[in-house]
């Protein structure tokens, strides 16, 4: 499928850039990567070319709080919508835009950019939002215990400038794109912290993970020039899974680095291609797939909770056991308390890792409801 990815706010733009350089090679998923921001400085250190990065307001628009800002917001919706005429929107099976939740300039512009894509388009418009750390808004916030340190507390560290707002703007924009975001993807920056790590040195690890997640699902089926999947995962199967209705998706990846060459070199002293026993192709989806669905999610819950999932593996043809994908997909089903299930698979001739990309949508978070109380308390 062709996705358009919007990136808005310092988070934004940095996570579009990420989107951008995580393209498979031979393949694109991509039809535009834009970037708006009220910052010329930060839109200058992203790759993408000027024609798809845009100054708008001032800088002092964005200055009194969320509420004015979504009022700036709504005044500049129609101004970045014209911009996106740059490049192919018309081409796009899906728009993606990328905020970070917690701050004033995208929170603030999100709303109303969706709204009016919601408008413009008929495509699905998801948003893919990164969620507050604590330590931003929560001054006593400690450290994940167990890991050796005792309960040593971490305060608002140096380079993480406090954001004593960041909770309840978090879950005022949330509260704005409900109704309005056909489905809204949080990546819970808590969570992807290390232990007394600030959030300035996480932010690029991070978005590269995050990254690499709507790579796997977005870009399943195949690339344009390469062979195609047995069963392609289109635009519309990914709507019918992640929904049109604001749920709650997150997102899962695992992946096995495997040995695609022969040690032992053919004639003409290339390496070459290494023939793959069903035994350990099989592994290797397993070890993936169990993974994808219990390892770290962009956003914390029980995948019990989940209505629908989808599950994409990926990796070099040779690898792609399809009795294994189909056992993989069962896995997935029996995960979730849903039913509503697809699968598909993403041959990458040139690829060295066996990868699982796994969607678990319209799922119930702790994390949300810990925001929420957050954001109640400092009010
Ligand atoms: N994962 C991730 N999160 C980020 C990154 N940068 C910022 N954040 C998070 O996003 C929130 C909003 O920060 P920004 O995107 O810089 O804020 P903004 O929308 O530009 O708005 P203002 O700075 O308030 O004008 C922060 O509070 C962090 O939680 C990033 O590169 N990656």
């Amino acid at each position: 499928m062709q996705l358009e990815v919007i990136g808005v706010g310092g988070a934004g733009c940095r996570i579009a850039d990420a989107i951008r350089a995580a393209e498979p090679a031979g393949g694109s998923f991509l039809t535009d990567v834009f970037a708006f921001d009220t910052d010329e400085a930060d839109l200058q250190r992203t790759v993408l070319p000027e024609s798809h990065r845009y100054r708008y307001g001032a800088e002092s628009a964005f200055d009194d709080g969320l509420e004015a800002a979504t009022e700036t917001g709504q005044e500049h919706a129609a101004e970045l919508l014209e911009v996106l005429e740059r490049g192919s929107p018309t081409e796009a099976d899906a728009f993606l835009v990328a905020v970070g939740l917690g701050g004033v300039t995208g929170g603030g512009t999100v709303p109303a950019l969706v709204a009016a894509l919601q408008r413009t388009y008929d495509e699905s418009v998801y948003v893919l939002a990164t969620l507050p750390a604590d330590r931003e808004f929560d001054p006593n916030a400690g450290e994940p215990s167990g890991l050796g340190g005792g309960s040593r507390k971490a305060s608002a560290g140096e380079n993480t400038p406090p954001r004593p707002d960041a909770a309840t703007n978090a879950v005022r924009t949330l509260e704005r794109l409900e109704g309005v975001a056909s489905a809204i993807v949080p990546f819970d920056n808590e969570t992807w912290l290390r232990p007394g790590e600030e959030l300035a040195d996480a932010r690029d690890r991070s978005n590269r993970a995050l990254a690499t997640r709507v790579a796997a699902v977005f870009a399943g089926g195949g690339e344009s020039d390469g062979p195609v999947a047995q069963t392609v995962i289109d635009a519309s199967d990914i709507e019918r899974i992640v929904g049109n209705e604001s749920a709650i998706v997150t997102l899962g990846y695992a992946e096995q680095t495997v040995e695609t060459t022969s040690s032992k070199f053919g004639l003409g002293l290339l390496p070459t291609e290494r023939e793959v026993e069903a035994r350990e192709a099989v592994s290797a989806v397993e070890t993936v797939v169990r993974k994808g669905i219990r390892g770290k999610l962009t956003l914390e819950c029980e995948p019990e909770t989940a209505a629908r999932g989808l599950l994409i593996v990926g990796g070099p043809p040779a690898w792609l056991n399809r009795q294994a994908i189909a056992e993989g997909r069962r896995t997935l089903e029996s995960a979730i308390g849903g039913s509503g299930i697809l699968g598909g698979d993403a041959p990458r001739p040139d690829g060295e890792t066996v990868f699982a990309g796994v969607v678990l949508a319209d799922v119930e978070s702790d994390r949300l409801e810990e925001l929420r109380a957050a954001a109640a308390r400092s009010t």
